[in-house]
């Protein structure tokens, strides 16, 4: 008699063997050594009721998988089932693909988590055209419950030993190096698609997005990927505003608009398992940047819809060309030039804030810069100053953004921070650059070129107040590095970014013990083999948080690689502090609390605003865990989203009566005025 266990397969046994292959894998399913707990498992459950009739399912109970696999394979007659039965059998199914137990399972006879809900949903069809009826009685006993999942993994097994034997093999060439060649295969579903890829190509502000759209509010199904939680919740409003049910996922919010077929998401929560119609990449080029690169390669490779419009300058247009032809996916390239040509005013400031005048956006790179110029517009001209950088929430950087866009208030310049450079709808007349030079978390550097294009190219949006745009700078010395960014052509990425899949890390973990996850990162990142298109996207960020919660004990591998995707910032010591008790809680299994006093009263002064923003990053924190760890640990989570839209309500009210002067710094530019007079 055959029997299996919960035992089934011991994942490290399996592992370390490397010379595994497909016969010796079925061997070891069959192996007595795995079944030796199962006979006080199955004890008495061929008893079971049926109908309120005691039936025993001896016979379906005991029958060896193997044997039960064969007798399906050679059954050509279509078996109906009962409707009734059918919808139990269906959600026995729904439970064997969400099972954690049986993708592990999986794991072991290397059937890897990205093929695993293609196995299953072919599994599914096999098994649900041809089982017996007895089976099929059996099985809807149990209903989708543990014993059901344990009845049919061993079926399973057998079903992928000898259907899928090239992915088991290509997943077991992968097990025991760092292997991340090829990703295009690591998406079997939408490889086995006949993708048209539609690259909207083009400078800032020539429609790309708004066609692009077009085709996305035809389609039954879309899904709108962007860079920013702000362009999601842009495109949210837009779209729905144009009748178009869409729904909002971000890594911190859902909303979910009913009857809706369209989702307007962050990239990174880009599902690459569900299937659409229509699907838009927005700022394709960000594949190219070192940290977030990954998403948009994942996204690229991975969606699963019979369209993708890609959005973006052309730099990384010819490595898209060289992807598609790796895929095979059809490409259609869409060429766009600007709706207006933007044009530099070589006249500049003369270094005089004076001149600022409405429907500016003044653009500097620190937030002690941006309160000062605020200050300083404020106090020498009849001017309002609407402000936008990047540790301000969304929401409020989109209060902030309706403001200034809203023509009947008296706040008609705005300053900011790149934070403003991506795909943004403003009512930009002019661009003025406070300064070209930034520091890069390491030194004081130009302003990248791409980066001033970008930037520049908010001024003169189609549709706004100011349809000419005109962009300049403070002070005349920085005008010919402005003029020069501006001719220069885009540069062309040679490589895309790319990151593991947890389960990479996890298998290529599974040759070391006593590595920290920290150390295994660093052995990843060296290890690791890539084709000539990509490279491995920086993760110090990532690395800063594993070697913080090196600290907190009982996190699974998984835990930790989670917990290194929050989006924080590591340079603040109290949010790490924060998050590093989240995760304490979490591997203790505790609620996961939010202890933090709630401000009444909006911001005084620079250091009760930066205090707001620390607590807003705090909240957004525990709400992004909420939604990528088990919800019940975090009960809190309407609560801190409360709180979070509170604070950054308060935000908004404090940076609109913000009279104080920021921080001052002794290396802080002096002279905002031709005769030199300070602030
Ligand atoms: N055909 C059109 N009819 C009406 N408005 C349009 C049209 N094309 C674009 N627009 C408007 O022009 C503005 C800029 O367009 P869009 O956002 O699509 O530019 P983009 O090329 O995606 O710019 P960016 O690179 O900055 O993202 C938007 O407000 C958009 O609604
Ligand atoms: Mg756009």
């Amino acid at each position: 008699m055959y029997r299996v266990s919960m035992k089934l397969v011991n994942l490290d046994s399996v592992q370390i063997r490397k010379d595994f292959n497909v016969v010796q894998l079925r061997h070891l399913l069959s192996s007595s050594e795995y079944s030796s707990d199962f006979d006080e498992e199955v004890e008495g459950c061929d008893l079971k009721e049926v109908e309120g009739k005691k039936v025993s399912f001896e016979g379906v109970v005991f029958r060896d998988p193997v044997e039960l696999y064969r007798e399906l394979q050679s059954n050509e007659t279509r078996v109906k089932h009962r409707r009734e039965d059918f919808g139990t059998l269906v959600e026995i199914f729904q439970s064997f693909l969400r099972s954690g137990w049986v993708s592990d399972q999986s794991l072991a006879i290397y059937i890897g988590a990205s093929f695993f809900p293609t196995a299953v949903q072919k599994f599914k069809k096999f098994f649900l055209k041809r089982c017996p009826d007895e089976v099929a009685k059996y099985l809807v006993s149990l209903g989708p419950s543990v014993e059901s999942q344990h009845f049919l993994f061993p079926v399973f097994s057998e079903f992928c030993l000898e259907r899928f034997p090239d992915e088991i093999q290509r997943f077991q060439d992968n097990v025991h190096s760092a292997d991340l060649t090829k990703p295009h295969t690591w998406f079997p579903f939408a490889r086995a698609m006949k993708r048209k890829i539609v690259y909207h190509c083009g400078p800032t502000n020539s429609g790309k997005t708004h066609n692009a759209l077009q085709r996305f509010m035809e389609a039954k199904k879309g899904i709108y990927c962007g860079p920013l939680r702000l362009l999601a919740v842009e495109i949210f409003d837009k779209v729905n505003s144009l009748g178009v049910s869409c729904s909002l996922l971000t890594g911190q919010e859902k909303k979910t608009v009913p009857f809706a077929n369209h989702v307007a998401c962050t990239v990174e929560m880009v599902s690459t398992y569900e299937a659409y119609e229509v699907a838009i990449l927005d700022e394709i080029q960000m594949m190219a940047d070192s940290f977030r690169g990954y998403a948009w390669t994942r996204a690229l490779l991975g969606l699963k819809a019979d369209e993708i419009h890609l959005c973006g300058d052309p730099s990384v247009l010819e490595i898209v060309r060289k992807l598609c032809a790796e895929t095979g996916d059809e490409l259609v390239e869409n060429h766009y030039e600007r709706f207006k040509p933007l044009a530099v005013e070589a006249k500049t400031l003369l270094g005089d804030l004076r001149n600022v005048r409405a429907g500016d956006c003044v653009v500097a790179f620190s937030r002690r810069e941006i309160y000062e110029l605020k200050l300083a517009i404020e106090k020498y001209t009849n001017h309002r100053c609407c402000v936008i950088y990047g540790a301000l929430p969304p929401e409020t950087r989109r209060q902030q953004a309706n403001l200034f866009n809203d023509q009947d208030n008296e706040f008609d310049v705005l300053v900011a921070s790149d934070a403003v450079g991506m795909g943004l709808n403003l009512n930009i007349g002019r661009v003025v650059f406070y300064t070209l030079s930034k520091y890069n978390g390491d030194r004081i550097v130009p302003v990248p070129v791409t980066q001033v294009k970008q930037i520049a190219g908010r001024a003169g949006r189609r549709g706004s107040c100011y349809p000419e745009g005109l962009t300049t700078t403070l002070n005349l010395d920085d005008l010919n590095y402005l003029i020069e960014c501006l001719k220069q052509p885009f540069d062309e990425a040679e490589k895309v970014g790319l990151f593991p899949f947890f389960e990479q890390v996890e298998i290529f973990a599974r040759q070391f013990s006593d590595v920290t996850f920290c150390q295994l990162l660093d052995k990843f990142g060296k290890n690791c083999r890539l084709d000539g298109s990509y490279f491995l996207c920086r993760h110090d960020h990532i690395k800063k948080i594993a070697a913080m919660l090196e600290k907190v004990l009982g996190l699974s591998l998984q835990d930790r690689f989670n917990f290194c995707f929050a989006p924080v910032n590591v340079r603040d010591p109290k949010v790490m502090f924060h998050l590093q008790k989240f995760a304490q809680s979490y591997s203790q299994n505790l609620p996961v609390s939010i202890q933090m006093g709630m401000p009444k009263y909006s911001a005084r002064n620079n250091t009760e605003l930066l205090d707001l923003e620390m607590k807003h990053q705090i909240l957004s924190m525990y709400l992004w865990l909420s939604f990528h760890f088990k919800r019940e640990t975090f009960p809190y989570a309407e609560k801190a989203a409360s709180m979070a839209t509170d604070i950054a309500d308060l935000l908004g009210k404090s940076i609109m009566n913000s009279y104080w002067k920021p921080r001052s710094k002794a290396d802080s530019k002096a002279g905002y005025f031709k005769e030199g007079r300070g602030t």
